[in-house]
């Protein structure tokens, strides 16, 4: 990757509410209560696959990183050079894994805003062959208008790979195993597809993701969409962390037995021990990366209008000044998405459910030219081909005392954000 960026960020009035200035049919956008980056446009994208895919990009982007040219006047997170980033969750996946470098970010941050330009540098006006291009070679700041809102476009959603009777037959066979010492832990997933016909009604469903699950990373990249609660791994000016999360139970109908729901989650056993492989698996690999890192001391309950989890916080200092994306690479795939011990996880996975995640369950986010960034993992998702075929996902760690019916009504409540903000 040897091309040269020129990058300015300036401060700007008023851009929020961001989402209606994203792009409805290609929406770039990383978001969580109402401030984070909408990116427009395309400068150039970072595609790799394979074993080495984070790696790859990783190493990419540190050299491209290296040679931009940033003027940026407002030092927040998430200004300066950024990509948007989307990672495949199997090594021997079809799907590619990218990095976009969009030409225009637009974004918002404790109440500041910010708009970044960027373009390759031989592309910039009376630039051509500077080695050090000045960030003003950029035309006046034109910020795109926001578009009227629209209505969302109805998919309707239909069971894909893992029918609902394979699912519970595939969760049969995993405690089986489990029974029998293969492995500690499993999470198995399955798919709902359906046909998009507005191919610019995405940004209406991330619209409705971002109004009804204002607490969850928000994210669209190169057509995956969805609103994760969980945070991989975050890098700020060296700190590190991470909301790790596993262990779930349905909302209460009333207030008493709401609280009763998360009280008893809190209390699960299975839970807990599907939520201790999470954490471990978690810290064990983050660890030889940071000086220090602390867990919150219990679990403890996260409410999200679909459903409770139980979750743990990380937080520490970076160690050895890995990137965002070299943590990333170091984590992935946690005990939240593959299971204990992961190799056996990872290879139980793939015979029982039989398909390809694609990005279901790998990272996404955004990285800076610093190396900070912010990676969730890909959950509450589904990805948009651009034919229209969208292809949703949930699944759910399976431990020695798991129930196929309950783990199959699981699958049911992490489906509801997808499925509702596709009008279903
Ligand atoms: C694998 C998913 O959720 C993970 C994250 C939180 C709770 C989980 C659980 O309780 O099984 C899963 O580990 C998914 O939403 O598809």
């Amino acid at each position: 990757m040897n091309q040269k960026l020129v990058v300015r960020t300036e401060p700007v009035d008023e851009l929020a509410p961001l989402i209606p200035r994203a792009d409805p049919r290609h929406p770039l956008l990383w978001m969580r209560r109402g401030e984070g980056i909408v990116g427009l446009g395309e400068v150039l994208r970072i595609e790799t696959s394979g074993p080495t895919r984070i790696e790859d990009a990783a190493a990419a982007w540190r050299s491209l990183a290296a040679m931009a040219s940033v003027d940026d006047r407002v030092g927040l997170p998430g200004t300066g050079l950024v990509a948007f980033g989307a990672i495949a969750f199997a090594d021997d996946s079809a799907a590619t894994s990218v990095l976009v470098v969009p030409s225009l970010v637009l974004g918002r941050r404790e109440g500041r805003d910010w708009v970044t330009r960027i373009a390759l540098a031989e592309s910039v006006a009376g630039s051509a062959g500077e080695s050090d291009v000045p960030g003003d070679a950029f035309p006046p700041l034109e910020i795109p208008e926001p578009t009227p809102k629209r209505r969302v476009p109805r998919v309707t959603f239909e069971p894909g790979a893992v029918p609902p009777p394979d699912y519970e037959a595939n969760v049969a066979e995993a405690v089986r195993r489990i029974d029998a010492g293969e492995l500690e832990k499993v999470v198995l997933a399955r798919q709902l597809v359906g046909e998009l016909h507005e191919e610019d009604g995405l940004r209406a469903v991330i619209n409705r993701l971002a109004e009804d699950y204002p607490d969850t990373w928000v994210f669209a990249v190169d057509g995956l969409i969805g609103a994760s609660p969980e945070t991989l791994v975050r890098v700020d000016h060296g700190t590190v962390s991470a909301r790790v999360l596993a262990g779930t139970a349905s909302r209460g109908a009333g207030e008493a037995s709401d609280r009763e729901r998360a009280v008893a989650l809190s209390a699960s056993h299975k839970d807990l021990a599907e939520h201790a492989l999470a954490v471990a698996s978690a810290v064990q690999r983050l660890e030889p990366h940071t000086a220090r890192l602390d867990a919150s001391p219990e679990p403890f309950t996260l409410q999200l209008p679909n459903l409770w989890h139980l979750a743990t916080d990380l937080k520490g200092t970076l160690g050895d000044g890995s990137s965002s994306l070299d943590l990333v690479s170091a984590v992935h795939p946690t005990a939240a998405v593959a299971g204990t011990p992961r190799p056996v996880a990872l290879a139980v996975l793939a015979e029982l459910e039989g398909f390809d995640r694609g990005r279901y369950a790998g990272p996404v986010g955004w990285i800076d030219g610093g190396g900070d960034g912010e990676w969730a993992i890909a959950l509450r998702c589904a990805q948009v081909e651009p034919s229209g075929a969208v292809a949703a996902y949930a699944g759910c760690g399976i431990v020695h005392d798991s129930e196929p019916a309950d783990e199959l009504a699981e699958t049911l409540m992490k489906f509801r954000p997808i499925v509702e903000a596709f009008g279903g």
